[in-house]
Parts: structure tokens; sequence; C-alpha cells
């Protein structure tokens, strides 16, 4: 085909000028020259890859929709004046000058197509007429090239016939001229002549296939090398791509939530306004670290190996297998000790900052753990302790003209209580503590508080266990004693031999040289007991007790309670500073700020100061009875430090829960014949419930284990019931009874709650209870015992021991000893009992018998032969 120019063949296809160089220029072959010429090889090329481009445009449009169509619909409305002057309303109603109204809805549709669509759409138009120009184009040269092939061929094929055709002509000749006598010279000559004729005729056509064919190889080589390198670059640039989007990719995963708060920190950057550089700074790619990262971790004292693995920012089962190599076998929810924490952060590449727990705490408490200020006198606290009914409550009860011994169940003491008692020489603060030894703890945090205590010892009664214990806790927390001698109204009080008994146990009374009062005193009739206060006052004035004012206020728990409309109340004791309305407390584990305040006399108040006792509602729970009280000022702080505190109970809790479950199963596995006693005990007051769990765990013995496996205070509830269950535990409620639900669970899972209101009680009902657990006891019963006189044999019966029965009675069915000089030498049963002649059952004492001992034939004279029974006995506590 002929060459043509660029123009000429845009002008053949009709294609703009333009978009004919665009497209040879995008496959890489022409200049932007019009007028250059455009071969055949060049078609083929710009053929080749307009197949290749073609239709890949669609691929990367943006997936948008290349049209839209809008609808709009509007309403209107078209009043028409009625022809009888009458209107009609919109609603219809008729009206004095309504019209006819008419709705109109108009709707329009109007479709938009991309800008982009359209252009693309024609420039596909003129690329696929391009295509088929070009298509037609290289056909019809590769037409004419096949065509012009043949010709030649056919040329070349015509031409060799005719030399062939002449050489046999002219070899006939030759022969023929031979025949007539020509040389054979000649006849090589005219062959040579005839081949050097025949060779121009050839030529010409051969160099000019030869050369086509050249070319075309040429150029098809070339085609071939382009095609190559295009595939090549074009490989080149889809790697790349590809490597982008893999980078792209795992930044966006890796960046995921990062990114997500990268970009709504920026939309709230736009929402203030400043949109511009926040959102262009978000749109950074992700960057690999060059370096590894190193974190500063905070380890506190108590840490979970999850907690600590996300503190790292590392896999908690890769922590695992870093403790695992250090020889360390932990699950991601085991608490690991502080040492061990701060190694696995070192060995993990990371700075450990050790975190102590106190520092919190110091921080809050400083300013009032150690109250700074001028300190005032304080009125003494004063503790009434002393044996079981040897006259506390009464006593007190007679201090400060109040029936507190009347109103409580069994007409003891259950729990501390704290007054505040005007008398003469000035205030008291009195801590009630129940004498019963259950209280013992209790009464030891008691005599913490105290100034002084008044040691109740009843004349007619003496020293007893508990007026001991009394005096070593007074001891130990040196505390001064005052010893009311109680009860001498009684005819058999004797005060002198408590002053003896005391003496005994280095309570010396002050007329005998010692350091210690006794007041005698009668709590019923109120005999000795001003003097009683006036020696207990005395004692305080020794004492010189201050306390602080202007500090911030702090104390101790005395008791405290769950009330079911004021929820946690809390007896409090103020030891310096003032306590006010509304302050901010924390209390062991609990916070809260005061929102009300009760003295003794459930009377509200709006502060309390030094060495008053207050009743608190606000607190957040239950604190320990014995816990400090503090009021303070940074809120968050003392929350934050509360919350600490929680946490750390919680831990050890836990700690010792698994301590205590490795414990069990040792001992289970020591001791299966240990029976256990499990008890789930809720009561009014915390000191109640501590005083029964202790008491009642104490019942324990070699054989049977109690186990208080929950203990609380308020109302029996369902979670109880079900731990009751589970453990197969007794369910005791102290002055408390079970909820609704929790009454209704137990019934249907037949669990009956046992109810006590006095200590003593719930101690016997176990101690018997437990009583049945015990295995019996077999005890031998000796019920006769026979001296051997004589021994016969006899054929018939074998060996005969001849008898006396010196002692009791001598059964044939019992079981019977031989005994040689005290020794036992044989045991067993007796063969046959004779007296004279006749088999008897038994013989009493002083009676002659024969006996026959069964599979013994040794029976010697002098042996006693003792028979006995076997009985079993039930055994108690
Ligand atoms: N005659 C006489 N009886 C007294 C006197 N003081 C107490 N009692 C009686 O002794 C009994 C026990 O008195 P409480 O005051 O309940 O004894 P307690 O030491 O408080 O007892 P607990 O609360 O169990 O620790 C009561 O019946 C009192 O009436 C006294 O001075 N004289």
């Amino acid at each position: 085909m002929a060459q043509s120019t660029v123009r000429d063949f845009a002008d053949r296809t009709g294609v703009p000028l333009d978009r004919v160089l665009i497209q040879l220029r995008e496959a890489g072959l022409a200049s932007d020259d019009p007028d250059a010429t455009l071969s055949d090889a060049d078609k083929s090329a710009l053929l080749e890859h307009i197949r290749k481009t073609h239709g890949r445009r669609d691929d990367s449009e943006d997936g948008g929709p290349s049209q839209i169509t809008l609808k709009r619909r509007s309403h209107s409305q078209l009043k028409m004046p009625s022809g009888g002057g009458e209107r009609r309303s919109p609603r219809g109603s008729r009206g004095a000058g309504a019209g006819r109204t008419v709705n109109v809805e108009v709707r329009k549709k109007r479709t938009y197509v991309k800008r982009s669509v359209v252009e693309a759409e024609a420039a596909e138009q003129d690329v696929q007429v391009l295509e088929r120009v070009l298509q037609q184009d290289v056909t019809a040269a590769e037409e004419a090239r096949q065509a012009e092939a043949q010709r030649q061929a056919d040329a070349a094929a015509q031409a060799e016939a005719d030399r062939q055709a002449r050489e046999a002509a002219e070899a006939a000749e030759a022969e023929a001229r031979a025949a007539e006598g020509g040389t054979a010279a000649d006849a090589e000559s005219a062959t040579a002549g005839s081949e050097t004729a025949a060779e121009p005729a050839q030529s010409p056509a051969d160099l000019e296939a030869q050369t086509q064919k050249t070319e075309s190889e040429a150029a098809r080589n070339k085609e071939i090398e382009d095609d190559k390198e295009r595939k090549r670059l074009e490989a080149e640039a889809k790697r790349e791509r590809e490597a982008e989007e893999r980078a792209a990719r795992k930044a966006s995963r890796g960046k995921g939530k990062a990114r997500k708060k990268a970009e709504s920190g920026g939309r709230r950057a736009r929402k203030g306004g400043a949109a511009g550089a926040a959102s262009s700074a978000l749109q950074q790619g992700f960057e690999k670290p060059t370096a590894p990262v190193v974190r500063d971790v905070q380890v506190p004292e108590n840490i979970t190996v999850g907690d600590l693995a996300q503190r790292m920012s590392v896999k908690a089962a890769d922590l695992i297998k870093e403790m695992m190599k250090q020889g360390v076998m932990a699950t991601i929810n085991q608490a690991i000790d502080q040492d061990t924490a701060v190694l696995l952060v070192e060995e993990l590449g990371h700075r450990p900052h050790i975190v102590r727990e106190d520092d919190l705490e110091d921080e809050v408490l400083s300013q009032t753990t150690e109250p700074e200020g001028t300190e005032e006198p304080r009125s003494a606290v004063v503790t009434i302790m002393g044996h079981v009914d040897h006259g506390k409550t009464t006593l007190l009860d007679y201090i400060r003209r109040a029936k507190v011994a009347s109103g409580e169940a069994g007409g003891i003491t259950q729990h501390i209580g704290a007054y505040r008692v005007h008398s003469e020489r000035g205030d008291l603060t009195f801590l009630d503590t129940p004498g019963h030894e259950a209280f013992t703890a209790m009464r030891a945090r008691g005599a913490q508080v105290t100034d002084v205590v008044i040691l109740v010892v009843a004349a007619d009664d003496g020293v007893m266990p508990q007026t001991e214990e009394a005096v070593k806790h007074a001891r130990a927390a040196g505390v001064p004693l005052v010893v009311a001698v109680n009860k001498i109204d009684r005819e058999e009080a004797d005060p002198d031999r408590v002053k003896n008994e005391l003496v005994a146990r280095e309570v010396v009374p002050e007329e005998w040289g010692g350091d210690v009062q006794f007041i005698p005193c009668s709590a019923i009739n109120g005999q000795g007991v001003e003097e009683l206060l006036e020696a207990v006052a005395l004692q305080a004035e020794l004492l010189e007790l201050k306390a602080v004012r202007d500090c911030p206020a702090s104390g101790v728990v005395v008791e405290s309670s769950l009330d079911r409309g004021r929820g946690p109340v809390a007896t409090i004791l103020v030891q310096n500073g003032i306590l006010e309305q509304g302050d901010t407390i924390i209390s062991g584990t609990e916070f809260g700020r005061v929102r009300a305040m009760l003295d003794e006399r459930g009377e509200r108040v709006k502060s309390a100061g030094p060495s008053t006792p207050v009743v608190i509602l606000g607190l957040s729970g239950l604190p320990e009875a014995g816990d400090e009280v503090l009021a303070v000022e940074d809120e968050r702080k003392a929350r934050e430090l509360v919350d600490r505190r929680r946490e750390k109970s919680r831990d050890k809790r836990l700690q010792a829960q698994k301590a205590a479950k490795m414990d069990e199963l040792f001992n289970s596995m020591q001791d299966e014949a240990v029976k256990t006693v499990n008890l789930v005990i809720k009561g009014d007051v915390q000191g109640s419930v501590e005083a029964l769990t202790q008491s009642l765990a104490n019942l324990s013995t070699d054989e049977v284990r109690i186990v208080p496996v929950a203990t609380g205070v308020g109302a029996i509830n369902e979670s109880d019931v079900n731990l009751a269950i589970a453990s197969e535990a007794l369910l005791i409620g102290f002055n408390v009874r079970a909820d609704a639900k929790a009454r209704r669970l137990a019934q249907e899972n037949d669990v009956k709650p046992h109810y006590y209101s006095i200590i003593y009680d719930a101690i016997d009902q176990l101690r018997n209870a437990i009583s049945g657990m015990l295995e019996p006891e077999t005890r031998e019963n000796i019920i006769g015992t026979a001296e051997v006189r004589e021994v016969f044999r006899s054929s018939q019966l074998g060996q005969i021991a001849g008898c006396l029965v010196v002692d009791g009675v001598v059964r044939r069915r019992n079981p019977i000893r031989v005994l040689r000089e005290s020794v036992v030498v044989f045991e067993g049963e007796l063969e046959s009992l004779r007296r004279f002649k006749d088999d008897v059952r038994e013989v009493q004492s002083g009676t002659e018998c024969g006996i026959g001992v069964k599979h013994y034939n040794d029976v010697r004279a002098g042996d006693q032969i003792e028979c006995y029974e076997r009985i079993t006995v039930e055994r108690t506590l």
C-alpha cells in the first residue's frame, strides 16, 4: 500500500488530526508533524496500540454515575372564584366568600450527562474508526504483499520452466549436431552459453524479492524489539504500582485506629475552624519505624500479665513466651510481682518505672496524718471492759441514764456503741465494748483508741478469764486501768478478793502501793459511780490529753452497719480537727461526703470536734471497725486513692483465696477423713459478723473443720443463698433475715436459713451439729474376770480351765482375753462355759466354772480370763 502522511490518513478516516496525532504519540510512533509519512509498519504498531488500550478507559473511570436524573415536583393551588359567590375552603368547608381551590402538581425531570463521559465517548468512537481503517489498511497491505510474493513465485517458476525447456531443446540440438560431427567442446560451451543467457532473465526478480524480504524482516524485528521494550516498561510500572498499593494497604491496616482518631481529631479541628493544616498533616502514609521503640512502662506493685503486655504494646502471648524463657509460668490474668515485671520490661528493651502505691497515699494524706497546729485539751475516751455479766452495760447505762441493756437481745451488748457523757468533771466519751469472749478482736481495737479502761469486776465473782484478757489488752495498748469493783450491793460481794486476785495479775491498788485506782460501786443503785467517774477524770487529767482542732478532721471507725433507708451508716470517733457536714472523707476502701451527722441521742449536728463520737451518713460502703477516717481536700485524688486501695484489697483477697484453695486441697489430700462445715454468715453490723465468725471458726477440731466461706453485713440475699447451695454451707443470719427473693430460692432448694440474735445460741447449736458429725466411739467394758485354778484335759472337749469368777460376770458369748501376769497372751472367744456338767450362758462372781477357750490350748493355772463387751458411744464436743 502506498505510504501517506498523517494528515492524509486523518482526512481519509474522518478522525480529527489532533486525535490521530495523540494516538500516534501514545503509541510512541510519530512526532507532532502532521506531514510526516505513515508507513505500513507504523500503522500496524498503531493498530496494536489501539487494540491494547481500547476499552481500558472504562475501567479507569471513577465508578461514579455517568449521568444524573433530577426529578422535581412542585405543588401549587389555584383559587377559582365560584359562580354563585360561595367559596369552598381547601378543606372543603363552606364559608362566606370561599372559592374553589384546585391543587396543581408540576413534575419535571432532567437528565445530566457527565461532560467527561461525553468526551470520552467521542474519543472512543474516533479510536474505533481509526482501528477499523487501520485494520483495513493493514489487511490490504498484507494482502498486497502476499499477492506480490505469489506473483514473484509464479514468475520464477515460469522462468525455470522456460529455462528447462530451452535446455532440453538445446541439448537435443547439440546431440543432433554431435551426431552430425560436432565437438563436445562446442556442446559444453553451448551449455555454458545457454546458462549464461538464462542468468540475466532470473536475477532482477530475485533481487527485488530478497530486498523486500530483508526489509520486512528488519521491520518485524524492530517491531518485536519495540514490543518487548514496551512490555518490560509496562511490567516495571505495574510492579511499582503494586508495591505502592501494598505499602498503602499495610499502612492503612497498621494505622487504622490512629487514623480514625486522627480523622476524628481532624473533624474536631475543622469544626473549630482549623481545618487546613490538620487535615493535610493527617494524610501522610505509614512510616516504618527504623529503630526499636523504647517505651516508658509504669510498673505498679501488682500487675497482671495481660496488663503489662498492653503497657509495652506487645502481645500477651509473646510476653508469656518470654516469661517461660525465664522459667516463670503464668497465665494472662495472673498477677505478677513488681520485681518480675521490672525484669520483663527490661528484657523486652523498655524502660521500667517503679510506681510505689504509697506515693499517692502520702500525697493525699500528708496534711492529715500528722496534724500540725495548736494542741488543745480534749476529753478522754473511755472503754469499759470486763467479764460477761459483770455489769458493764448496766454501769454505762447508769452513767448515761438511758436504758440500753433492756433493749438488747438476750441482755447482752452485741456491738460497740459510742456515747458521750457529760459529767461535772467534764465530758467523757464511752466506747461500750461487749464482754463476751467472741468480741476479743473488737475489744483489742477498742483499747487502741481508748485513753482509759474501766475494768469491771463483779465483787461476787472475782477475776474471770475475760478479766485477765482485758488486763492484757490494756497493757498491750499502754492504756491505764481504773478498776470498778461492781455489785458491792450483793451480800456475797467480796471486794478484797477482787483486789487480791488482781494483784496476782500485777494490777496493784493505790492503797497497796500500786498505781491503779480500785473503786467499789454498784451499777444497780449507783453507789460509788460518782467516785468512779472522778477517778477516771483524774486519770485523764494525768494523761494531759491533747488534740489539734485547726486541721483537717481525722478519726477512727468504731462501728458500721447498713441501714435500709439511710444506706451505709458508720459510728466514728473524731480524734483531730473538726468534722463538718459536707466534708469529703475516705475510710479504708470507702469514700464519700458527710451527708448528715448524728450524735449519741440521734440528733443532727453540723460539726464534731476531737473525742466526739458521731454517726455519719454518706459513705459509699461499709468501712471496717478500726479503719481510719480522714477528711480530704482534693476530692479527685482521694477518689483515685480509694480506687487503688480497692484494687489492692481485691488482689489481696484473690491471692488469699488462691492460697486458701491450695491449703484446702493439700489438707484434703492429707486427710480425707476431715469433715468440713461451710458457713455463710450475714449479720446486722460488722462487729457482730466478725465476732460470730471468729467464735464459730474456733469450734473447728481435728476432725471437723469450720470454714466461713462468706460473711457480710445486711439481709440474706439471693447470692448468699446461691453460695450456700453451691458450697453446701449453713446459712446463718444474725439479727437479719432473708429477703423475699432469697426466701423463695432457699425454699426451692430446700435450704433453711438459721436465724439467731444471741451469739451463744449460734455457738451452741453449731457445737451440737458438729457433735453429730463426729464418728461414734467404740469403747470396751470389762464385765467380768475369772481366775484359772486348775487345768484339765478332756478327750471330748480338749483343754478345760477350772476357774473361779472373781469379778463381775463371765458370759458365754462375749469376747475374752487370757492374761498371764497381767500381760495379754491370747485374745479370742469361749468354746464352752460350764457349771459342773451343764453348759451355761453366764457365771456370776464367786462361782466356780469350767472354761474352754476356742483355738487356744495353753491356758495355765494362775492365768486370768477377762470377759468384756464392746459398746458404741456417741461423741460430743
Ligand atoms: N446486784 C447487782 N446486779 C448487777 C449490778 N450490775 C449489773 N448487775 C446485773 O448483772 C447482770 C448482767 O449485767 P450486764 O450489764 O448486762 O453485764 P455485761 O457485763 O454488760 O454483760 P455482756 O453485755 O454480756 O457483756 C444484769 O442482770 C444486771 O442487772 C450491780 O451492781 N449489782
